[in-house]
């Protein structure tokens, strides 16, 4: 059979057009090759750590927009790694490519247990991803973690921050005795913050999740402020009261000009270990419809689960994933949040970087 040169010039051309889900732009040099094998098209395409946690859900998309193009044809779509390092971030210098918030417009409503969840799951897809728990009210990342200790760092050094299997983890629980209250004021707060973002040795990340103090009083406000955000993530309750202080943190980003990337429900049902009925002990989907109605993501809901409270406290939160009943809905929520994150780069896409001159 001799090759369909022109065929498979088209394929390229369509496949330079499928926006790439880090940068929003087309595809076209990461096209790693497409070659016809017997009656299938057999592509292979290059896509960033970045994008890890959706590469099933990109290749089959990729495979159904050729197949509407191209009914004739079979495809076959492969996915390879592609580099593309983190460029510095603004003035602190922080090597990652997005920097995410997580917050709550109140406090227990389970933003510690989604923030670290989350960074869990984008490290098990296969992304580099680093966790600061910059909530100075109540830190509760090294109790979740199960990573305890103190983080230090010599005049001019780097602090060196800790490991969470893989994961570098800092906060601001390292730096102060177990038990000692702080209070935090605003130079205070700068410094600090400013320190855990600058000076920590992060290298190079696709993701930094921050663990945000709960509220929209000063604190979280000049947190927001102070810091690089490509965007954050409401935690919020079903309840009525929850969903009140949800709408107060949406608006608090929005006064700031953070976009507020996406709404993740915790806490939505309660499965009952003993008979498997479902309780809406919190009330439900009223986050879903709130986030509707406001034009905001529903990155997805996490049950109310007393294994997952189990593992919080035990600090074996790690363990979640292999749990079929919550696990799955903790990987459904770092899709979402992937997926929107790539759906914000097609509409809006980034220039390339040029290369330096002189
Ligand atoms: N879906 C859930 N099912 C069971 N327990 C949960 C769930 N989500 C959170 N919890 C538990 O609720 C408690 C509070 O959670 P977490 O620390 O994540 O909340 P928070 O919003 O970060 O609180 P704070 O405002 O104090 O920082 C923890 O003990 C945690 O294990």
């Amino acid at each position: 059979m001799t090759e369909n040169k022109e065929l498979l010039e088209q394929v390229r051309t369509a496949l330079g057009k499928i926006p790439d889900p880090e940068t929003g732009r087309g595809l076209s040099k990461q096209i790693l090759s497409v070659v016809e094998s017997g009656d299938t098209i057999e592509i292979k395409i290059g896509l960033t750590s970045f994008a890890a946690a959706i590469r099933d859900e990109f290749k089959a998309k990729v495979e159904s927009e050729l197949a509407n193009q191209f009914s004739d044809s079979t495809f076959n779509v492969q996915i390879d790694d592609f580099v593309r390092p983190p460029q510095p971030l603004g003035t602190v210098g922080l090597k990652c490519k997005a920097v995410i918030a997580i917050a709550a417009g109140k406090g227990g409503v389970g933003k510690s247990t989604a923030a670290t969840s989350l960074t869990i799951a984008l490290k098990r897809a296969g992304s580099s991803v680093g966790l600061l728990d910059a909530d100075v009210y109540g830190p509760s990342i090294p109790q979740l973690t199960g990573i305890r200790g103190r983080c230090a760092a010599g005049q001019g050094e780097k602090i060196e921050p800790m490991d969470f299997n893989g994961i570098p983890l800092m906060s601001i629980g390292y730096m102060i005795p177990p038990g000692e209250a702080v209070i935090w004021r605003g130079p205070m707060l700068h410094s600090a913050v400013t320190t855990f973002v600058r000076n920590t040795d992060w290298g190079e990340l696709d993701y930094l999740i921050i663990d945000m103090p709960p509220g929209t009083g000063d604190i979280a406000l000049s947190l927001s402020q102070l810091l690089p955000l490509t965007g954050s993530v409401i935690v919020c309750t079903p309840q009525e009261v929850a969903l009140i202080d949800a709408v107060k943190a949406v608006g608090m980003f929005r006064k700031v000009k953070i976009p507020v990337i996406g709404l993740i429900e915790n806490m939505s049902s309660f499965i009952c270990p003993d008979c498997s009925k479902s309780y809406d002990i919190f009330g439900k989907g009223g986050a879903k419809e709130y986030a509707q109605q406001d034009g905001i993501p529903f990155l997805g809901e996490i049950p109310l689960n007393i294994s997952l409270r189990q593992r919080g406290d035990a600090g074996k939160m790690v363990d979640n994933f292999d749990d079929e009943t919550v696990g799955p809905y903790l990987e459904r929520i770092a899709k979402s949040l992937v997926t929107t994150l790539a759906e914000n780069a097609a509409a809006n896409p980034t220039t390339p970087q040029l290369p330096v001159i002189g």
